[in-house]
């Protein structure tokens, strides 16, 4: 008998049909349209195998419903929406998607970087709402990124991947990391700092951590305060990094010049939310891995473990 495989969301065809010779696939059948929990927890029922995105919360209560469960993988690097500990409880594995969306990440955040420092997103609606009338000296300026400091929160595959990109840039880079990358420090000439330093220091403040229990608002008012005035926070990693409240007090008062946003607390962000109507922020809906080739390469990713699952052979890229 197959295993059965349950897909919380409507993944390309060709994708999921090799996947027919290890399993009895089941799937909810809407691509934009994130699974209701009531049927995402009548659907764990009897499925062994789970295939989840970031908007699928996989925790204790959906546990509980489903004593069969071996195997969840997740359509992400970022796992904040799995309690670890809760499968590792009841001995089911878990998988994610490291390294493949390394450089398109990188260059969203760079991206995401120039348009905020720029003023890109701004211009262009100057532009289309015809406010255009001549060219003046002080006519929508912006900040240098060339040669500027970059302090970068979380100096993992991302983070470094942004480094590189920031040194094309002749840019200054100091990082602040859990663990001290000695040889990219060598190879590149990154400056670990303390936290405090970093805030002090940088232009450009980029936070590119995990989410998890210790990095939960770990950019708070008190943190936001140390930052320059004409400095620019850009956050592609999960929205509940920083405290949004104090994210916006700081911006209205001028106390921080702009903020670029690929994720924020609440997913989709709401339309009134105070951030969004700030001309100083730039903001983005969770884009930060999506190109046709990197999404690609995480959907084979996932595949590649439930293949490996389905006949039995040892699955890469668990989640420890
Ligand atoms: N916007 C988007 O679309 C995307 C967002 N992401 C987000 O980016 C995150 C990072 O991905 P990736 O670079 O692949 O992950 P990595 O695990 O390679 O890097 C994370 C880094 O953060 C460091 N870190 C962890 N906790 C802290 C802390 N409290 N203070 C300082 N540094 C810390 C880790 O240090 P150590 O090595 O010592 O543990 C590690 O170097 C993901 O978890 C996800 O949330 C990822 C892809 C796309
Ligand atoms: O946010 C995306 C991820 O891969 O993590």
């Amino acid at each position: 008998m197959k295993k059965k495989l349950f897909i919380t969301r409507k993944f390309p065809a060709h994708i999921v049909e090799p996947l027919k010779e290890f399993y009895e696939v089941s799937q909810w059948e809407e691509e934009e349209i994130v699974i209701p929990r009531d049927k995402l927890l009548a659907s764990v029922a009897d499925c062994e195998v789970l295939w989840v995105t970031i908007a699928d919360q996989v925790d204790e209560e959906l546990l509980s419903q489903a004593p069969n469960l071996k195997l969840v993988t997740n359509l992400a690097v970022g796992f904040n929406n799995i309690d670890v500990k809760a499968l590792r409880k009841r001995g089911i594995m878990a998988t994610n998607t490291p390294g493949v969306l390394t450089n398109t990440t990188a260059d969203l955040v760079f991206g995401l970087l120039l348009a905020t420092a720029r003023r890109i997103p701004e211009s262009e609606r100057y532009l289309r709402e015809g406010k255009w009338k001549s060219w003046y000296p002080m006519q929508l300026v912006g900040k240098d990124v060339s040669g500027a400091t970059i302090g970068i929160i979380g100096m993992g595959r991302i983070g470094q991947a942004v480094a590189r990109r920031a040194k094309g840039f002749d840019m200054k880079i100091l990082y602040n990391n859990r663990r001290r990358r000695h040889e990219a420090e060598e190879m590149y000439g990154f400056r670990y700092v303390s936290l405090e330093d970093l805030l002090q220091q940088s232009d450009f403040v980029v936070i590119m951590t995990p989410y998890n229990s210790d990095t939960e608002g770990l950019i708070g008012a008190h943190e936001l305060a140390l930052m320059k005035e004409d400095a620019v926070l850009i956050n592609a990693s999960r929205g509940g990094i920083i405290d949004e409240a104090a994210l916006y007090d700081v911006l209205i008062s001028g106390k921080l010049w702009a903020a670029g946003l690929d994720v924020f607390e609440q997913e989709p962000v709401a339309m009134d939310h105070p951030l969004l109507t700030l001309p100083n922020v730039v903001a983005l809906p969770h884009i930060g891995s999506a190109s046709l080739e990197t999404r690609t390469a995480m959907l084979m990713l996932n595949v590649k473990a439930l293949a490996a699952y389905g006949q039995g052979k040892a699955i890469s890229n668990r989640i420890d």
